[in-house]
């Protein structure tokens, strides 16, 4: 490809990337099909159900706002509850807390209240609060408005007051607060809500998600990120939300040439269900007649092999960021029960901001007792692997020790010089025999000019066992977590997102050109493979649409809408597409 043409995908990447432009208008259908859905899912209109979907919070929240100072910050009271009782560190409570604290209940929130109701009939108990105590007061004590001496309120008010003098508020003390609110709300603005065109917009989403099928027509495809052993990974833009993805694009034909239909379902089965912050997420998933799609989040930074490449070894600070990261994401899957097999800096990806996130499910599998075969990369198969014997989570927590001291000097251990002088030392000619050589016999030899600390190469050495059963981890990432080499290290704050990575990519695009990327060499013999029924058959069950994801996307895009001063119920007018295709 000539380089303007390179340079013309790029950027369009890039730009797309850091604005959302979407190109083509939700088409919601017939009002009477809407209404009709509506009525035949009742649930969905009552009011748990809107609130606890992203789009009917945000638009509630929206009415709530417009509805001015009897309800606003009543609702943002909830917002920030809601933010609090999500957050997965203490010292994320402490700050949600605090602005719970600052923002809605100030000194003057502890005062005593102007008027007395004895109006309780408001209230509804929707959970498993007894509001009967609560009642209204004249607006100006506090922002929330609830009367400060009801017993409920009380008591809220003196452990909050209580744990304000100790430094620090759990979300307890506000539960039943929240509670309360949020009943208030429903009974005084939730009918209101539901006549209006906020509601009548939430419910248009409802119906076009459980009416559409989700396919290649709903992206638009830029330039090529990546290839993989089955396609290429493209940055995609989801046309009516604007939001860009990953495409991974997998060729029926070549998983068929090379036996892989249970590892790309695998792949997409693992992806669905992991659930977990470290590890790539799955937004869609679909197929046609010769290909199969995987939508995931797309992670512009680069993989940390080619950040490796750069930076020829990276620091202490990184490592451990990275080890922490991937260590969280590997528990999440062994919960699951699944392996994973693959770990290599290739497949932890870096997001723009500096995090990164274990990609690549192709090998993960469901682990099984007596599990053998071998699956990986040379350089990273465990030891029990190459001697064909059963295996276990263990073999994760081997290739965490090979990536451990790749970070930390720039090498695979055995991939390096040390490796194949050892495999030549015993008559070995064969590059790759002489690795898996020193992966089952060789003790590998840490010398001071690797520059590794000794709690490093402590670590390293615990979980380069050879045998599985003495390897470090065998209750899980607890035994690791308590290592010397992570001695003081926050987790919490790695877990909850409040660390700063330690390192930012640069934004660029981050990936190789096009053509270092490459095409197929074998695209004849691919042509001629006949797909029968047995083989799309398969894929049955290849379909999947995140819902929470899609309805983050309508809420970036209804945000942006009203950032460019577009009312509710205005068709925006689109930009015209300037996405560059890859042929
Ligand atoms: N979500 C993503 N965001 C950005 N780039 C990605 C993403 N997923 C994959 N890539 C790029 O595409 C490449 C291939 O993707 P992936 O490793 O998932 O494919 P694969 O078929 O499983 O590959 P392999 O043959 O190495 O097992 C990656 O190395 C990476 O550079």
């Amino acid at each position: 490809m000539d380089a303007m043409m390179e340079q013309a995908e790029n950027d369009a990447y890039l730009s797309t990337l850091n604005d959302l432009k979407p190109t083509a208008p939700f088409s919601f259908g017939d009002p009477g099909e809407i209404k009709a859905h509506m009525e035949s899912n009742a649930q969905l209109a009552e009011y748990p159900t809107v609130i606890k979907s992203n789009i009917g919070a945000y638009l509630f929240g929206r009415f709530c706002r417009e509805e001015g100072p009897t309800c606003a910050p009543k609702w943002m009271f909830l917002e920030a509850y809601c933010k609090l009782v999500d957050c997965s560190s203490l010292t994320a409570s402490k700050n949600a807390a605090n602005t719970l604290l600052n923002d809605f209940m100030d000194d003057s929130a502890f005062a005593p209240p102007v008027t007395d109701s004895s109006d309780t009939s408001i209230y509804l108990d929707l959970g498993n609060v007894d509001t009967s105590n609560m009642a209204a007061v004249g607006p100006g004590l506090n922002p929330i408005n609830f009367d400060l001496e009801s017993p409920l309120f009380g008591t809220a008010q003196q452990s909050v007051s209580g744990s304000k003098k100790k430094g620090f508020v759990d979300k307890a003390p506000f539960e039943s607060i929240a509670k309360a609110v949020s009943a208030y709300l429903f009974t005084n603005h939730f009918e209101k809500f539901r006549k209006s065109q906020y509601m009548a917009k939430y419910m248009k989403f409802e119906h076009f998600f459980a009416n559409h099928k989700f396919g290649e027509e709903d992206f638009e495809i830029f330039r090529v990120l990546g290839r993989g052993g089955f396609g290429l990974v493209n940055g995609c833009r989801c046309i009516r939300t604007g939001k860009v993805y990953a495409m991974k694009t997998m060729d029926k034909r070549r998983v068929k040439m090379n036996r892989g239909q249970q590892m790309c379902i695998y792949e997409k089965e693992l992806l669905e269900c992991c659930n977990s912050k470290f590890v790539l997420d799955l937004k869609y998933a679909f197929v046609n007649d010769y290909e199969l799609f995987i939508i995931m989040d797309v992670k512009a930074g680069g993989d940390l092999n080619f950040q490796l490449q750069e930076q020829k070894k990276f620091s202490v600070e990184m490592t451990k960021y990275y080890l922490v990261r991937v260590m969280l994401g590997l528990q999440d899957m062994h919960d699951a029960g699944w392996i994973y097999r693959d770990l290599k800096p290739e497949n932890l990806l870096l997001d723009t901001d500096g995090t990164c996130s274990i990609s690549d499910l192709g090998l993960a599998c469901p682990w099984e007792e007596g599990m053998t075969g071998i699956a990986g990369t040379p350089g990273y198969w465990p030891p029990e692997m190459l001697l064909k014997k059963s295996y276990t989570k263990m073999c994760d927590f081997w290739t965490l020790g090979v990536v451990l001291v790749e970070f930390l000097t720039g090498t695979c251990p055995f991939r390096s010089k040390q490796a194949l002088e050892y495999g030549k030392s015993k008559g070995e000619k064969d590059k790759l025999l002489c690795c898996n050589l020193a992966v089952m016999e060789m003790e590998y030899e840490f010398d001071e000019s690797m520059g590794m600390s000794e709690d490093a190469i402590d670590l390293a050495k615990c979980l380069l066992k050879k045998d599985p059963t003495e390897r470090i981890g065998q209750t899980g990432i607890e035994e690791i977590r308590k290592h010397k080499f992570f001695e003081g290290y926050n987790w919490e704050a790695v877990k909850d997102g409040s660390m700063d990575p330690p390192f930012v990519p640069d934004s660029e695009v981050n990936a190789a050109d096009s053509d270092s990327i490459g095409k197929f060499k074998n695209e004849s013999e691919i042509q001629a493979i006949d797909l029968s029924d047995k083989d799309h058959a398969k894929y049955k069950k290849f379909v999947h649409q995140n819902k929470k994801a899609f309805e983050e996307d309508v809420v970036g895009l209804l945000q942006w809408e009203q950032r460019q001063g577009r009312p509710l119920t205005a068709t925006p007018p689109l930009e015209k597409s300037k996405t560059c295709t890859i042929s």
